[in-house]
């Protein structure tokens, strides 16, 4: 003791003439003596002296929740609240541009990342802050990944004895304008799965480009009471969280569309997504390198999300994990198909797919629609599309008249025409598809008027009646291929 108490003396008390860090050193060594009451009793004293220096209080909203799987709502809500601040944008000097959404030409600012800033709220001052943190030993997580990825988040500074409004009122304020910001700005997405992501080597495992495809339900060939049908089913499902939790289930949904190539599967998707407003997640199966980052990449996809993975049929081999009732072997050209999901080696099974749509991590996140489009629909496998799985079975078929008046108005901007009644009584007796129909619709001129939709309802008589004009020579051939082998 008294050898620890001399060097102590030389080194810090003679070096420095510290009286503060002589009691520090009283005081540790008293604590060895206390009883554990009166040690915490004396602690919380110490506490509170030395928060006399430094009055201030910090708030952390790290980029991922504790587990560091998802990427946490509060950071999102922040980063939103920080971003469409007029106030802070015209005060900051690091700024982000982007083309505004839905408006040509107009350029959006909004925060950068390493910008900190002081907001201002009841006349009290905060101060917001980017921290960015690489771990220098790996962190512990089931996804390799992640253990290295440089953490960044939020921190909010104030005084301590703004405490109070802070907790009821500050962050209440973030929060919702936050939320309101996200919306304003938000521009829906279309995401696709990137085939380089592995959970071991990083990287992202989704890019995106905006989502603008202008199909909607009103310019879909569809018959009107169909698309009714559809549209009252998504609006049920878009309200129905409390529903969903009172039973007990996830809250999402399956489609399955199915039906012959060129009948508006793609469209109708791209139409749900536009109804709902959600993002759009394409998934190219084959480009999933196993089921573990096939679960990593449902993970990742927000709330309020479409996942489609289009002609399921072919992007892997589904079928090869359990029997066919039938035995059946594949047909030709399946062979194939198979084999380039094998040559670009992915390795997700059928039961890998199975618990993507809802094992136990398909209730991550909440309020999705998977859908599937395929032309086979005989091909899959029957668990794949069982309801519970894929709630909506919808088939996409042939032109109706009804789908064709659509197209006319689409596409020609009339709603009647002497050669309609002709059209009518040919689509019901020939199978053409909405695709074809379309293509054959297309004016060739914005300016040919009256005499141009008479062009195009001939040519597309002329298509159906198998007499194709010269001049559309090889869509109409098509077409009377189609349909001879359809009829
Ligand atoms: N029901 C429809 N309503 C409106 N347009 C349609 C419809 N079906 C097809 N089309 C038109 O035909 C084109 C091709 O349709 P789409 O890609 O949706 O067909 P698909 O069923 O997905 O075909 P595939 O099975 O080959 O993927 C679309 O760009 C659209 O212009
Ligand atoms: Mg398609």
């Amino acid at each position: 003791m008294s050898r620890l108490w001399a060097e102590y003396s030389e080194r810090v008390l003679l070096g420095t003439g510290s009286t503060v860090a002589s009691l520090l050193f009283i005081w540790a060594l008293a604590r060895q003596f206390m009883p554990p009451w009166l040690r915490d009793l004396l602690a919380s004293w110490v506490d509170r002296f030395t928060a006399s220096f430094q009055p201030y209080v910090t708030v952390t909203f790290p980029e991922y929740t504790d587990d560091g799987f998802r990427r946490s709502d509060a950071y999102t809500v922040v980063k939103s609240y920080l971003s469409s601040n007029a106030a802070y944008i015209g005060r900051a000097r690091r700024l982000l541009g982007d083309l505004r959404c839905g408006k040509d030409g107009d350029v959006a600012l909004s925060m950068d990342d390493t910008e900190d800033v002081l907001d201002v709220f009841r006349g009290v001052k905060l101060w917001w802050a980017t921290v960015k943190t690489s771990p220098t030993a790996p962190t512990v997580s089931l996804y390799p990944s992640t253990a290295f990825q440089e953490r960044r988040s939020y921190r909010l500074t104030f005084h301590r004895r703004e405490r109070q409004l802070v907790e009821d009122e500050y962050l209440r304020h973030v929060v919702s304008e936050g939320r309101n910001a996200r919306q304003r700005e938000r521009q829906r997405k279309l995401y696709t799965n990137n085939p380089s992501y592995d959970d071991d080597c990083g990287g992202l495992p989704w890019s995106h480009v905006p989502f603008e495809h202008p199909a909607t339900f009103e310019t879909l060939a569809m018959d009107s009471e169909r698309k009714r049908e559809i549209m009252d089913d998504l609006r049920m499902f878009r309200k129905s969280k409390d529903y969903y939790a009172r039973i007990g289930k996830p809250w999402k949904r399956g489609y399955l569309l199915h039906g012959p190539p060129g009948t508006g599967k793609s469209t109708l998707v791209a139409a749900v997504a536009n109804f709902l407003e959600y993002d759009v997640y394409d998934l190219e199966l084959t480009a999933v390198k196993n089921n573990s980052v096939l679960r990593r990449l449902l993970i990742e996809t927000e709330s309020r999300a479409l996942v489609v993975i289009e002609d399921i049929d072919c992007s892997l081999d589904l079928t090869g994990q359990r029997p066919t009732a039938d035995g059946d072997k594949l047909g030709d050209g399946e062979e194939g198909d198979r084999g380039a999901a094998a040559a670009v080696g992915s390795k997700v099974t059928l039961s890998g797919l199975l618990n993507f749509i809802d094992g136990l991590w398909s209730a991550c996140g909440g309020e999705r629609l998977l859908v599937f489009t395929t032309n086979r629909v005989e091909k899959l496998d029957p668990a794949l599309i069982r309801r519970g799985r894929m709630d909506k079975h919808i088939e996409l078929s042939y032109c109706t008249f009804e789908g064709f008046k659509v197209l006319a108005r689409n596409y020609l901007g009339v709603h009647s025409h002497p050669l309609f009644p002709t059209v009518q009584q040919l689509v019901e007796e020939t199978k053409i598809t909405p695709a074809d129909v379309a293509e054959l619709l297309m004016p060739r001129t914005f300016f040919g008027g009256e005499e141009e939709v008479a062009t195009c309802l001939e040519n597309l008589v002329a298509a159906l009646r198998g007499r194709p004009n010269p001049e559309h020579a090889t869509a109409a051939a098509a077409l009377v291929a189609a349909g001879a082998r359809t009829m």
